[in-house]
C-alpha cells in the first residue's frame, strides 16, 4: 500500500503520538506493597531494595495518607514477624492482636476509604520459610488450606477489604471463599496469586521479610512444590480457570517482565480482572542498573510498567508506584 499508507505519519510529534496512544497508565493502575515491623519510629531501607522501606505502625498511617494524597488507592499489606512467635503452622498468622491484624486497622483508622488488600501465606510466620506446614518432609496441602482460610478470616474481621492468597496450595480459594461465606463476609474480596512461578525473582523480597526457606534437614529447600515450573505456559491458564471457579474475584500473575506471555494468554481467557506482580528483583535489577548509570530510570522503569499493562493487566502491585505516580506529574 505504500505510499497510500505512511505509518511515520502518526509518530510525527508529542500531540500526535499521544492522540493514537494504546496503553495509558494512571494512578489507579496500582496496588502499593507495604512492608510492616513493629516498634516505633522505625523506617528502615531494605538492603536489596534500594528507596523502599520496612515501617513501623505509628508511620504507617502517614505513609497511607501520602499515598491517597497521590491518588493511590490501594495497598498490599505484608508483614516481618519476631522470630520468636514463628512455627510450622503458623500460628501468629490469626493471632487477632497480631502485627498484620494492626496493621489493617492503622490504614484504615488514617484513611478508611484506602482499599486494603492483605497477604495470606504462612511464610512469615513460617519457622521453616514455607507457605505452608511441613509434615514428613513435605508442605503438606490440605492442613494448609485449613490454616489459611482461618488467616483470611482473621484479616476479614480486622477490617481487611481484599485477600490476596499468594501460597499456591491446591484448593485454597475454595477453602477460603467457603469460609468467609459461612462467616458473613459476603464482601470480601479475594485476589488469587492463581498462576505464581518458582522464581529466582524474589530474592530481595526474601531479604526484606526474612522468609526465605531455612535449610534444614527434612525440609523442602525451595518452593518448586508448590510454585510453578517457569517453563510452564498452559498451566498458568489451567491453575487460573480453577482459582475462578472455587470463588477468586480477582487473579494474577507473577512475577511480571519476564511472564508477558502468560498475562496476555490469562487476560484472553478470562472474565475476571487481572493483576500482574512486578517482584522485587525486577524493581532491584533496575535500581541497581540505574545507580551505575547504565539504565535510565526513569525511562526503564516507564517502559516496564507500560508493557506489563499493554500485555494486558488491568492493575500492577508494583514497588515503583508512587516513582510512576510522581512522574506522571
Ligand atoms: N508473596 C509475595 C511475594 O513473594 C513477593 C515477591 C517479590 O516482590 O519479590
Ligand atoms: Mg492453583
Amino acid at each position: 500500500m505504500y505510499p497510500l499508507r505512511r505509518n511515520r505519519r502518526l509518530r510525527t510529534s508529542e500531540a500526535i503520538r499521544s492522540l493514537v496512544r494504546e496503553t495509558i497508565i494512571t494512578p489507579n493502575d496500582f496496588i502499593v506493597p507495604l512492608f510492616v515491623v513493629e516498634g516505633s519510629g522505625i523506617k528502615e531501607e531494605i538492603p536489596s531494595m534500594p528507596n523502599y522501606y520496612r515501617q513501623s505502625l505509628d508511620l504507617l498511617g502517614k505513609e497511607v495518607k501520602e499515598l491517597w494524597a497521590m491518588g493511590l488507592k490501594s495497598v498490599l499489606l505484608f508483614v516481618k514477624v519476631h522470630d520468636h512467635l514463628k512455627d510450622n503452622a503458623g500460628t501468629e498468622a490469626i493471632n487477632p492482636d497480631g502485627l498484620m491484624q494492626r496493621a489493617i486497622k492503622t490504614v484504615k483508622d488514617a484513611c478508611p476509604d484506602m482499599l486494603v488488600m492483605t497477604d495470606v501465606a504462612l511464610d512469615p510466620y513460617s519457622s521453616y520459610g514455607h507457605d505452608g506446614i511441613v509434615g514428613n518432609g513435605e508442605i503438606l496441602n490440605d492442613e494448609t488450606n485449613v490454616a489459611l482460610a482461618k488467616m483470611g478470616l482473621s484479616h476479614a474481621q480486622a477490617g481487611a477489604d481484599i485477600l490476596a492468597p499468594s501460597d499456591m496450595m491446591d484448593g485454597r480459594i475454595y477453602e477460603m471463599r467457603t469460609t468467609l461465606e459461612e462467616e458473613g463476609f459476603l464482601n470480601t474480596g479475594i485476589m488469587s496469586y492463581s498462576a505464581k512461578y518458582a522464581s529466582a525473582f524474589y530474592g530481595p523480597f526474601r531479604d526484606a521479610l526474612d522468609s526465605a526457606p531455612a535449610d534444614i534437614q527434612d525440609v523442602p529447600k525451595d518452593k518448586k512444590t508448590y510454585q510453578m515450573d517457569f517453563a510452564n505456559r498452559d498451566e498458568a491458564v489451567k491453575e487460573t480457570l480453577m482459582d475462578i471457579e472455587e470463588g477468586a474475584d480477582i487473579v494474577m500473575v507473577k512475577p511480571g517482565l519476564a511472564y508477558l506471555d502468560i498475562v496476555r494468554d490469562i487476560r484472553d481467557a478470562v472474565d475476571v480482572p487481572v493483576a500482574v506482580y512486578q517482584v522485587s528483583g525486577e524493581y532491584a535489577m533496575l535500581k541497581a542498573a540505574a545507580a551505575q548509570g547504565w539504565l535510565d530510570h526513569d525511562a526503564v522503569m516507564l517502559e516496564q510498567i507500560t508493557a506489563i499493562k499493554r500485555a494486558g493487566a488491568h492493575m500492577m502491585a508494583s514497588y515503583f508506584a508512587k516513582d510512576v505516580v510522581k512522574l506522571l506529574g
